[in-house]
């Protein structure tokens, strides 16, 4: 049996895949698995049972990636499963800043009362006039699975996409629409677009990559849309941009105690993956990472460990081994096994950074105190022994 732990609420449609092996516990201290969204792992005790941790979306930010690999806590996150949703409202976000839907919506709400309202508004409606999208340019920063639907979607409006990922993936390349204009710098989109949408992961070098400088060089009366993570964005510089009329209208998924409060920011609570086809497909991939690996110790999607799909297992028993990418360890394994008697029928071994899997399959399910001998080994950090007898 494997205990689940839900850290925030998981669609149904993904937690029913689950079988009969599987159980949603309380304690977190007992469970093998975590599942998770938005919810904060970084204060988080975790204990030795804990094996892996799948994130029902992208970013990963909300987990201490290399303290759980460490750890031998293998981290996955759904690619692409909520790209869409996000999509969809970077869309409605960039017509929310072009036409004033909202101080017109405003304007019929207060006027509700007028029995006129139908003739007063076609005096009124001018307070609210906009710009269209088509043949503005559009910037997009980040071409992964969202950046690349955002930039085909204001292709598809009409405008000048330009896109700029320096590593952008051949897989994301050949679903991009060939009129988006691929720049080398962040710093072609800066300087000549209208709109600047932001799909990157925030890390070290992603923090504050919208500030005071890098404002300093866009359009006058740039727009900004940020769906991705607050810090992106330096929010001081922001509301001298916003207050000078530099940026024209700030739109966030990711609005803080200050950015709330700051004129020309359109923002909304996070709702960016808040569409029920979005939550069924990170639910229905994360649980399905979690019981490849718990089940078969195949790793697909991880954020922390090489991705090692091993298919299924044709022998007795499994040995995975979650360890450091340093020398020698192959051979102490292989070692530790042949000591016994124990033939190797399939081994693998897969590295990503400073971490390793490798997962060897055998006909025979090894003594206890061979299993001590490979924990024991310099560099390990989790072993497992995947029984296949029963
Ligand atoms: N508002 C919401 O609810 C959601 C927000 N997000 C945020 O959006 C981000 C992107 O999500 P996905 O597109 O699914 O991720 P992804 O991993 O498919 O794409 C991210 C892209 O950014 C690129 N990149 C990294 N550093 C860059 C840089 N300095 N300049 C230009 N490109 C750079 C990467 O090469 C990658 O292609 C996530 O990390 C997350 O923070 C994701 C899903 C939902
Ligand atoms: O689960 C959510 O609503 C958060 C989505 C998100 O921000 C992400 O996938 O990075």
């Amino acid at each position: 049996m494997f205990h689940i732990k839900c850290l925030n609420p998981i669609s149904e449609f993904g937690m029913k895949e689950l079988t009969e092996k599987y159980r949603q516990v309380e304690d977190l201290g007992e469970a093998q698995a975590v599942l998770v969204r938005s919810a904060s792992m970084h204060e988080i005790t975790v204990s030795e049972k804990l094996l892996a941790v799948a994130r029902a979306g992208a970013g990963v930010n909300n987990i201490p990636l290399e303290e759980f690999a460490k750890k031998g806590i293998v981290v996955f996150n759904t690619p692409g499963a909520n790209a869409n949703g996000v999509k969809e409202l970077v869309v409605a976000g960039l017509m929310l800043a072009s036409r004033d839907l909202v101080g017109g919506m405003r304007w019929i709400s207060q006027n509700r009362d007028d029995e006129n309202i139908n003739k007063t508004m076609e005096k009124a409606k001018k307070a609210f006039a906009g710009k269209e999208a088509k043949g503005k340019k559009l910037g997009v920063i980040g071409l992964g699975a969202i950046g690349v639907l955002v930039a085909n979607a204001g292709q598809a409006l009409g405008m000048e996409v330009y896109g700029c990922d320096p590593f952008l993936s051949v897989e994301h390349a050949l679903e991009l629409s060939r009129n988006v204009s691929l720049v080398d710098s962040n710093e072609d989109i800066f300087r000549q677009c209208d709109y600047i949408s932001v799909h990157v992961p925030l890390l070290e070098d992603t923090k504050g990559m919208i500030n005071k400088d890098t404002m300093e060089i866009m359009k006058d009366g740039v727009i900004i849309l940020n769906f991705a993570r607050d810090l992106l964005v330096n929010d001081e510089d922001m509301e001298q941009a916003l207050s000078s009329g530099k940026v024209a209208k700030y739109v966030t998924d990711f609005p803080n105690s200050k950015t709330a409060n700051m004129d020309g920011v359109i923002a909304f609570p996070h709702l960016g993956a808040s569409t029920e086809e979005s939550e069924d497909n990170c639910a229905k991939m994360a649980v399905k990472e979690i019981m490849d690996y718990l089940e078969y110790g195949i790793i697909k999607n991880s954020v922390n460990y090489p991705n090692c799909d091993v298919g299924f297992c044709n022998s007795v028993c499994r040995i995975t081994i979650c360890h450091l990418n340093i020398p020698n360890m192959l051979s102490q394994f292989t070692a530790a096994l042949s000591e016994c008697g124990i033939n190797i029928d399939n081994l693998v071994n897969k590295s990503k950074g400073e971490f390793a899997y490798t997962v060897i399959d055998t006909g025979v399910i090894p003594s206890d105190s061979t299993l001590e001998k490979i924990k024991k080994i310099e560099g390990v950090r989790k072993v497992r022994i995947l029984n296949y007898t029963n």
